[in-house]
């Protein structure tokens, strides 16, 4: 019982502070479906509706590019996929999906990038990566702290999220979403999030990323 107790009382901080199994956002009831506590990583049901997916694809189909990583925005073997920032747009639907995201946070909505939507063909993958960027880089200034991946659809085979240094994989489902935090002041616990998109060996998968950063974002990160 004791060892219980002071592993509570050493618990770092989140910024995701829901207990129970649903959380009520600006607009929609979300499920906690499973929950990871250090580093935190949870499973979300039913943060987008089947109509909301489909926009998003829809919004994004002619519009993609080769992905690009980093703050110094290559094209490199990492991330295979191809993708579009849907923050040009002042889609409604767009809007309502990044405050109902805010809301889960409960962080103001422009510390948020923009959604980023992503396409993986089969054989595509984004090969395991922090969403931080190092701290030698100017980005760093105003670093992410945390990450939303949104599943747009169903995936045939293959596509999952997986975090090797938690021996975790999250499987696509569209509507779902899995979320986690790089925030802590225990360096240790930052790098357990590293994390990869499968490749895709069936069908394809699409999937919408918020990345949070610590202050609001302006124009010059
Ligand atoms: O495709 C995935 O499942 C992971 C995506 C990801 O890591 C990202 O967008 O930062
Ligand atoms: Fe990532």
């Amino acid at each position: 019982m004791a060892k219980i107790d002071s592993e509570i009382l050493t618990k770092e901080t989140t910024i995701f502070n829901h207990s129970g199994n649903k959380i009520t956002t600006v607009d929609r009831e979300i499920e906690i479906i499973a929950k990871f506590d250090e580093p935190l990583v949870i499973v979300l049901g039913s943060v987008l509706d089947d109509g909301e997916c489909d926009a998003l694809i829809q919004l994004s189909k002619d519009r993609l590019e080769r992905s690009k990583t980093g703050s110094s925005r290559e094209v490199n073997d990492i991330r295979t996929s191809s993708g579009v920032f849907l923050t040009d747009t002042n889609n409604e639907i767009v809007l309502q999906i990044e405050k109902r995201l805010a809301s889960i946070i409960d962080i103001p909505i422009d510390h948020g990038e923009g959604l980023h939507i992503i396409n993986y063909l089969p054989g595509q993958e984004y090969k395991a990566h922090f969403d931080y960027f190092a701290s030698t880089s100017k980005a760093a200034s105003n670093n992410r702290i945390a990450t939303f991946v949104l599943y747009l659809n169903d995936v045939e085979e293959g596509g999952q999220t997986y975090f090797p240094n938690l021996n975790l994989s999250v499987f696509p489902k569209k509507g779902m979403a899995v979320y986690f935090e790089y925030f802590y002041n225990d360096v240790q616990l930052n790098e357990l999030t590293l994390h990869g998109g499968a490749p895709v060996t069936q069908g394809e998968k699409w999937i919408a990323t918020q990345w949070i950063r610590r202050q609001k974002i302006s124009n010059n990160i």
